[in-house]
């Protein structure tokens, strides 16, 4: 039997307001550009991992949307803009029966096989309960999945690891460092540059600094 394939919902904020933890961090660079090649690079491993069917990008910048459909992605209005939470439930109220997940857009290492493999352990149990994917410390959510007629119930957010857990989702131990890699910080730019970069993003970290292309 061939594994249930993934609606995968990627809320992005509009540009202007995006990633302001980031801004600054590649010199030269416009933020913008670089908050874009974020969510550009996530989506395109999205996009290229099997175990996905189709990815849902909420957002209302015009920039993303036009990036999201060349790459394949369904781009659905920041409704009811009401921040993060609300823009999951937004697109996983606009996804297919069957398995969702929702993911945040600031995973440019992100690698496909890894994606699978946390997409694949979550169907596993097979017993109706929310799994999702802790941050690389632990205390933050990458990833949060529902089976099918349950709903995704986000609590993205400050702790959300927790509030995950307090909500009856259960984590997920796998090793997926790609996965695990969200960039907040010029820190975890550097991070996410150890593991290697989508193509976007790398391409930015070369044009701000062409030194590290190299190394
Ligand atoms: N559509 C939508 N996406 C959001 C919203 N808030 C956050 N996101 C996205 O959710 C993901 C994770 O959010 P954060 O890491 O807090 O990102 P952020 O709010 O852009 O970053 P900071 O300004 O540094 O807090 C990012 O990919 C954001 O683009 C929102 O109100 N609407
Ligand atoms: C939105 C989240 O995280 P951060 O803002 O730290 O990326 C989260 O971890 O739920």
């Amino acid at each position: 039997m061939s594994q249930p394939r993934w609606a995968v919902v990627v809320p992005v904020k509009r540009l202007s307001a995006a990633k302001s933890r980031l801004r600054g961090a590649l010199p030269g660079v416009p933020h913008e550009d670089l908050a874009l090649a974020l969510a550009a690079d996530t989506l395109r491993a999205v996009l290229a991992c099997p175990a996905v069917a189709e990815a849902l990008v909420v957002t209302d910048d015009a920039r993303v949307a036009a990036a999201a459909r060349a790459a394949g992605a369904q781009v659905l209005p920041d409704q009811p803009d009401a921040g993060l939470n609300a823009a999951f439930r937004h697109g996983a109220a606009h996804a297919p029966a069957g398995w969702v997940a929702g993911l945040t857009a600031d995973l440019p290492a992100l690698r496909p096989t890894e994606l699978a493999g946390a997409l694949l352990a979550a169907q596993a149990g097979d017993d109706g309960v929310r799994r999702f994917v802790a941050d690389a410390p632990g205390l933050g959510t990458v990833l949060l999945a529902a089976p099918p007629g349950v709903d995704l119930e986000p609590r993205f957010g400050v702790g959300s690891a927790a509030a995950h857990t307090a909500s009856g989702a259960l984590p997920l131990p796998g090793d997926w460092p790609s996965l695990r890699r969200d960039v907040d910080t010029a820190d975890d730019l550097a991070a996410a540059a150890r593991l290697g970069l989508g193509p976007r993003t790398a391409a930015l970290v070369a044009a701000a600094c062409p030194a590290r292309s190299t190394s």
